[in-house]
């Protein structure tokens, strides 16, 4: 197996790799961050490209988390983001998102003034509207569907790819954990988001309600063929779905590892296993 593992800064960035995703054709990665002219702040991200950071620093108050932090993302990728534990990761999702801006760099991203359009959070907790049943839950990702009728076949359409029919009239309260972060997935999908940032979505959830949850995202992934930018801190999570995984490192990206196995992935098989191996000795190093 060929497993293209990237200390950044000192080597070229491995290929790219791109499965299912039918939206967003594949574009060959060129050069690294460093090719690209300086670009105005939040310009559009080159054609092709899902978003870029150049050398974005983020700093509260004299801390600085992010230490000139590159990153590009073709568009449809599905990038997994690793660390320790206040390294920044929520940090980058909040820039992508939009909830929070750089204090140095640029963040080049496709269409910035439509950036609440098109990126969509979901977190460790699924945040949904106590008061609201299940389908008026996802409806409130409808915002762009005017009509009633038409607001409610789409949210039971969504729900529906989340396996969730049987429960559109229901109250938040009555599902299980992983019931309501499908809720909290369709929700975030009913925008069609291009860019999906996953912010330790299932950390919550059991270990067999997990795999599900990781089965179910990635076949939509597959589907509907958004960019995937999930933070998580289990390291088989993150080769089990991702193209490629990134490990931040006093604030910056400190190894960039290519995942270039075939889905759907055999959780338990011996390359993800070698992989996990390869990512979990780095993080190690960098925890000890
Ligand atoms: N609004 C804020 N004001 C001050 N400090 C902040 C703020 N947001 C984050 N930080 C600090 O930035 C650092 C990175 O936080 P962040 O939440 O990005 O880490 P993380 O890698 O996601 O951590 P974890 O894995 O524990 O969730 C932490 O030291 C945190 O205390």
């Amino acid at each position: 197996m060929n497993i293209a593992v990237r200390d950044t800064d000192t080597a070229p960035r491995p290929g790219l790799r791109f499965e299912g995703a039918p939206f967003f054709p594949p574009e060959p990665r060129t050069g690294t961050a460093a090719a690209h002219p300086p670009a105005p702040r939040e310009a559009s991200a080159p054609r092709g490209a899902a978003f870029t950071f150049r050398g974005v620093e983020k700093a509260f108050g004299p801390k600085t988390v992010l230490h000139g932090l590159d990153l590009h993302v073709p568009a449809g990728q599905f990038v997994a983001v690793i660390g320790k534990s206040g390294c920044g990761k929520s940090t980058l999702l909040r820039l992508l998102t939009g909830l929070d801006a750089p204090t140095a760099g640029t963040l080049d991203i496709a269409r910035p003034e439509k950036r609440a359009d098109i990126t969509r959070v979901m977190f460790q907790e699924p945040r949904l509207l106590p008061w609201a049943r299940v389908a008026a839950n996802v409806a409130v990702g409808l915002s762009h569907v005017r009509e009633r009728k038409e607001k409610r076949a789409a949210a039971l359409s969504l729900l529906a790819q989340v396996g969730l029919s049987d429960r559109a009239g229901e109250w938040p309260a009555v599902l299980s954990g992983g019931q309501r972060q499908r809720v909290a997935l369709a929700r975030a999908l009913a925008s069609r988001p291009r860019i999906l940032a996953l912010d330790e979505p299932l950390g919550a959830l059991d270990a067999l309600t997990r795999i599900e949850m990781q089965m179910l995202l990635e076949r939509i992934w597959l589907q509907q063929g958004f960019t995937a930018v999930l933070v998580t801190h289990d390291v088989a999570e993150a080769v089990a779905l991702a193209d490629r995984v990134v490990l931040i490192e006093d604030g910056a990206i400190a190894l960039d590892v290519e995942v270039p196995l075939p889905r759907p992935r055999r959780r338990g098989a011996p390359e993800l296993a070698h992989l996990e191996g390869v990512i979990l000795e780095k993080l190690l190093g960098a925890t000890a």
